[in-house]
């Protein structure tokens, strides 16, 4: 049959269903119907069909139809409620990998920690979750959805304890290796958990509330960091402590929460899904669903066959090939767009526009993370209208706008940048690179190094470009600046690692822009888009890797920020991201294929043509295959096409 014989067949089996659909629930009372009115029903549907076959603007409308009344099944609110206690897994993700900054600045001076133990604390953490959310993928295959996300609670409540109870640093250090592994397990746990339990029309809004809840905790954190970094002596412990709480929430919530049906099928504990599903669904027929879910398993297990270890047999069979290549380029240059210098550094990014106080700059990065949080909302109520495609491109196009925007204000600042005017000779009689620089441009980057001025209206005056403290960078290692609290007193400045700049606005602008663009697309949809690509028996082995990914690239750009800042300067820095954005940009046009409202057994016919086609076939919304069992025998049938099927 030609392409276009079987795509009318295939039309007219769905606009017939899709009638069917339409028909039975405009019943008055509700119900399916009797079989006579049933069948009845069906004359009339199959006259008012047939009718529409010839004209393809009809059978388009009654496609869309269907489509809307299908959206509009009340949704049960049950799946809120284990949407909302999963994604507290996402707020302690985005809790912890927040508040170390914060809780740091305690630490350095109660526990005299020098810049590598600093190091230690905060990417000990990223290094952990990159390990377990790869080992969360065989976890997830053996022991199912629910016990990894109870297991991910005990270690944020494990770590908690231990962080908040901590007398030395190397106790600090395990406390911070186990919240990773929690974060590790949890980030790839949920949103698959989420996507499962989803019905299709709302999965990427509830999988990008994860998202919103990572932020959330992010925002959270630093409001927390802002509160009790007036409290100098433990300050730190009730920052690191206070995730217990929604880990505790977490874990007593699971306990009560269902297990993911599909898992449940795949292992075949089918009477227990049906059940579970059902609970999910509510009062609606979950017939259809369940033997979508059946047959699908059923269909992969022929076509790929059960032998041998999951990752090569996603690495063999193209579709999940081309879905993991996807997946992990998506998770990759999420990182490399470079969100998390701008997260991790905002204060810096801040203190170069012009905002001297420390806490000040603390309390201007809960507004960043704010920002962020803000905005991810927005992604929130678009993911479901405009979809996913839609969506990424559309946020990374604005965030390589932005990251040129910041290059452009840190080039603006560079050339501007105030000479160094004095040149103070070392008491210990030591030689230091850092009087050898004449810009404060050169003194910045040099991580030994900062400058000490005054400021004569906005000019900066009697600048010098000195030492830093070993234990502290808030000081110079000697002269006017080694002082805190006097060289404040006497109307001096500090600066390390940013040169005060006329041109500051520039990179404020770029930096809220990064986030009004980043957050709504490029911050979810990794995530979301990962939940639902892979056939069940690849998508715990899938989302590991990916996550894995995402981890292993947030560690390799965040740890390599200052030092790929050192080699090519801020603004070089900001275009190299701009530059990754750019080919992330080409990568997504070409390779993701649009998602939004279908079934998750259906995406995987989205792959089955060759890699980087995406942006041909834009227009194909709504057109896929599924393998409805009618009587023994597999027919291809449309989606809502289970009015007549056994
Ligand atoms: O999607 C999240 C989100 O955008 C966070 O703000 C960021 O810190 C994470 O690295 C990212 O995975």
């Amino acid at each position: 049959m030609s392409r276009k014989a079987s795509e009318n067949v295939e039309y007219t089996l769905r606009s017939l269903s899709n009638l069917m659909g339409e028909k039975r629930r405009r019943q008055p009372d509700g119900s399916a119907g009797s079989s006579a009115a049933a069948a009845g029903e069906r004359s009339l549907i199959a006259a008012e069909s047939c009718s529409s076959i010839n004209s393809q603007a009809s059978g388009g409308e009654l496609e869309r139809a269907a489509r809307r009344q299908f959206q509009q099944d009340e949704t049960p609110g049950f799946v809120y409620v284990v949407s909302v206690f999963s994604a507290l897994g996402g707020f302690l993700f985005g809790y912890d990998t927040g508040v170390v900054s914060g809780a740091l600045l305690l630490l350095k001076r109660e526990l005299n920690l020098g810049a590598l133990w600093q190091e230690l604390l905060v990417s000990s953490t990223v290094g952990a979750a990159a390990l377990s959310a790869l080992a969360g993928g065989v976890l997830n295959g053996l022991w199912g959805r629910r016990p990894c996300i109870l297991l991910s609670s005990c270690f944020f409540i494990a770590g908690a304890a231990l962080l908040a109870a901590a007398q030395d640093k190397e106790t600090l250090l395990g406390g911070r290796i186990v919240v990773g592994l929690g974060i590790g397990v949890a980030s790839m746990t949920v949103p698959v958990y989420i996507a499962e339990v989803a019905p299709p029309h709302l999965r990427g809004r509830l999988v990008t509330i994860n998202t919103l809840f990572i932020t959330g905790g992010q925002f959270f954190a630093s409001v927390v960091d802002g509160a009790f970094s007036y409290l100098a002596k433990d300050g730190w412990r009730y920052m690191l402590g206070l995730s217990a709480v929604p880990a505790i929430i977490q874990f007593f919530g699971f306990l009560f929460l269902p297990e993911s049906p599909r898992w449940l099928i795949q292992k075949g504990q089918t009477q227990k899904a049906r059940r579970i599903l059902s609970q999910i669904r509510g009062n609606q027929t979950i017939d259809e669903e369940y033997d979508s879910i059946k047959n699908n398993i059923e269909e992969e297990e022929k076509e790929v066959g059960a032998a041998g270890p999951v990752i090569c047999r996603m690495l063999t069979y193209p579709p999940t090939r081309r879905a993991l290549i996807v997946g992990c380029g998506l998770q990759m240059f999420q990182q490399l767009s470079g969100i998390n210098t701008v997260m991790y550094y905002s204060a810096t990014i801040l203190q170069m526009s012009g905002v001297q106080d420390d806490s000040l700059a603390i309390w201007l990065a809960a507004v960043t993370a704010f920002t962020n949080f803000l905005f991810t909302l927005v992604g929130v109520w678009l993911v479901e209208k405009v979809g996913r495609r839609k969506l990424t491109l559309g946020s990374l196009t604005g965030t390589t706008v932005a990251l040129i925007i910041l290059a452009l204000g840190f080039l603006l600042s560079a050339q501007v940048s105030p000479r160094v005017t004095l040149n103070p000779t070392d008491p210990s009689g030591q030689n230091s690179t850092c009087t050898n620089y004449s810009y404060c441009n050169g003194c910045m980057l040099d991580p030994d190094c900062g400058l000490c001025y005054k400021l004569n209206k906005s000019n900066v005056v009697e600048s010098s470009c000195v030492p830093v403290k070993k234990e502290s960078t808030m000081a110079a290692a000697w002269g006017r600046c080694s002082n805190e609290t006097r060289f404040k007193r006497e109307e001096l400045f500090w600066a390390y690692n940013f040169c005060p700049t006329p041109y500051s606005w520039t990179t404020l602008l770029g930096l809220i822009l990064y986030l009004v663009f980043f957050a709504p697309g490029m911050g979810p949809m990794p995530w979301t888009v990962n939940s639902e690509i892979y056939p069940l028996w690849a998508r715990s082995t899938g989302n590991a890797c990916s996550s894995g990914v995402n981890w292993i690239f947030n560690v390799l750009v965040s740890l390599t920020f200052l030092h790929t800042a050192e080699y090519l300067t801020y603004y070089g820095a900001f275009f190299l991201y701009a530059g990754f954005a750019g080919l992330g940009l080409i990568f997504i046009y070409g390779c993701l294929p649009e998602t939004k409202g279908k079934k998750l057994e259906e995406i995987e016919s989205l792959f089955e043509n060759r890699l980087c086609t995406c942006g041909i076939s834009d227009s194909d919304e709504g057109r896929y295959i599924e393998y409805i069992r009618v009587k023994g025998s597999n027919y291809h049938l449309s989606d809502n096409d289970a009015s007549d099927v056994e």
